[in-house]
Order: structure tokens, then sequence, then C-alpha cells
């Protein structure tokens, strides 16, 4: 099968703290991975290495077959745990600004989606509540055709219909024969039924790496099954 992400006994220091301990991974192309475990456990850190964001301190990553060096950021589709949004910026403006950014960027998808999501696009970033801001993030990276999208807990801190929103964007316009989207997050729960494929980390450790589908079918087993029998 056809992988979209490799990592080979990747390395990832802070100074004296060990993120990532010899990752070895690979990833399945196409559908949704979730990427699941405890706080700190080194999910953001595998995300930030795969988009090229980040230094490894050893190892080799691919993505698309292609070393990742920060050049990867034409196939990469980020959305970012912070905040990156221009505050004096209108909603419009801000996709027209993703339009002159991204040579893959789909404007056409991205007002869909807005419109779809009724977010005002004639108002600033700055004026729009936590939910909102939240929306248009998920409509500019949905919008763009890269061949891989990464999600880095897209869900937290929102509340249950902004959640439902996002889960909902993310069925309906991620180009499942084409794409594949990398998602982390704690809400195992809401995300599962969207899941293809899992990869369970902790302490910077690969644990489980699997198909939801052999989860249920071979070990009777649901995402959360397995997390709460890896992380306890
Ligand atoms: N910039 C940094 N400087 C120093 N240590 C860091 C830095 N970023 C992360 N770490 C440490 O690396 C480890 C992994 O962090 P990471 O943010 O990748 O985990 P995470 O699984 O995404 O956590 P969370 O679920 O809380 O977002 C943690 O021990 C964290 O404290």
């Amino acid at each position: 099968m056809e992988k979209i992400i490799t990592f080979s006994d990747v390395f990832k220091k802070y100074g004296l703290t060990i993120a990532l301990n010899n990752v070895s991974l690979q990833i399945p192309k196409g559908g949704i991975i979730g990427l699941v475990g405890s706080n700190g456990s080194g999910k953001s850190t595998l995300l930030k290495l795969t988009a090229g964001l980040l230094k490894k301190t050893s190892g080799e990553i691919t993505v698309c077959g292609e070393n990742v060096t920060r050049l990867i950021g034409k196939k990469v589709a980020f959305l970012a745990e912070v905040d990156s949004l221009y505050e004096f910026f209108t909603v419009s403006e801000t996709i027209a600004l993703s339009s002159d950014v991204f040579d893959d960027f789909d404007q056409k998808k991205a007002i869909e989606i807005i419109e779809t999501l009724n977010v005002d696009q004639q108002k600033k970033v700055g004026s729009l509540s936590k939910g909102n801001r939240a929306r248009v993030k998920i409509a500019i990276t949905l919008a763009r055709k890269a061949p891989l999208l990464i999600m880095d807990e897209p869900l937290s801190g929102l509340d249950p219909l902004v959640r439902e929103d996002i889960i909902k964007m993310i069925a309906r316009y991620v180009e499942m024969e084409e794409q594949t989207l990398l998602i982390s997050t704690h809400e195992v729960t809401e995300i599962e039924p969207l899941l293809d494929y899992v990869v369970l980390v902790r302490d910077g450790e690969i644990m489980l790496s699997e198909k939801v589908e052999d989860l249920r079918e071979k070990k009777g087993q649901s995402v959360l099954d397995a997390m709460k029998e890896v992380l306890r």
C-alpha cells in the first residue's frame, strides 16, 4: 500500500527533553488518520515535523515519497493549534490572501464552506467569535488541494456546535480519493466515526498504528478502548 508519511528512527529533542524517541511509522495514503495520545505525548511535535515546521534531531521523514524540508509546505496544508489569522483583515480578504499565498487554493470552495457555515465575509477577523475564527481556519485549510492536510487539535476549546460544524465540514470537504487528513485530537469519541486509521502515541513513542476497521474486527476494540488500554 502506498504511504503518505514515513518516519524512520526519528528523534526530536528540545534541549534535554526527548519529545520523539526513535519513532518509525508508516501511514497509508488516503482517508482520515487520527493521532491520539495524552498531553505532552508528542503529537504536535510529530505533526510539525511532518509539515516541515520543525527540524528533527535525527532520522528520516518523507511525505509523498519526498524527504521533508521546509519546502514540503507546498504539499501540506497545516492547521495550527494557535491562531494565525490577521486581525485587521475581513474574512473575504483573508480568503483572497490565502488564494495569493497558496497555488493550490480553491477560492470558490473556501467561499462555499464559509457560506455553509454562515460566517459573515465582511466582518473583520478580529471581531469574530472564537467559534467563527475556528470556522474560518477550517475553511481555509479544507480549500487547499494539497495531498496532505494536517490539523493540530482543531476541536480544542470550542463549544459542541462549532465542533459539530468542523466535523461535518471535514466529512464533506476532504477529497477522500486524493487527500489524506492527519488530525490530532483529545475528542476521540466525537472524531472516531470519521477515522480510517489511528496512531497512538505515549511519551514520544508509537504504541499503535492500525486501521480502525482492523482494530474493530480483529480485537473488537473501538479507538477509545485501544486508547484506554494503551494509555492506562
Ligand atoms: N518548544 C518546546 N520547547 C521545549 N519543550 C517542548 C517544546 N515543545 C514541546 N515540548 C515538550 O515536548 C514534549 C511533547 O510535546 P508536544 O507539544 O509535542 O505534545 P502533545 O502531545 O502535542 O501535547 P498536547 O496534547 O498537550 O498538545 C512535551 O514534554 C513538551 O513539554
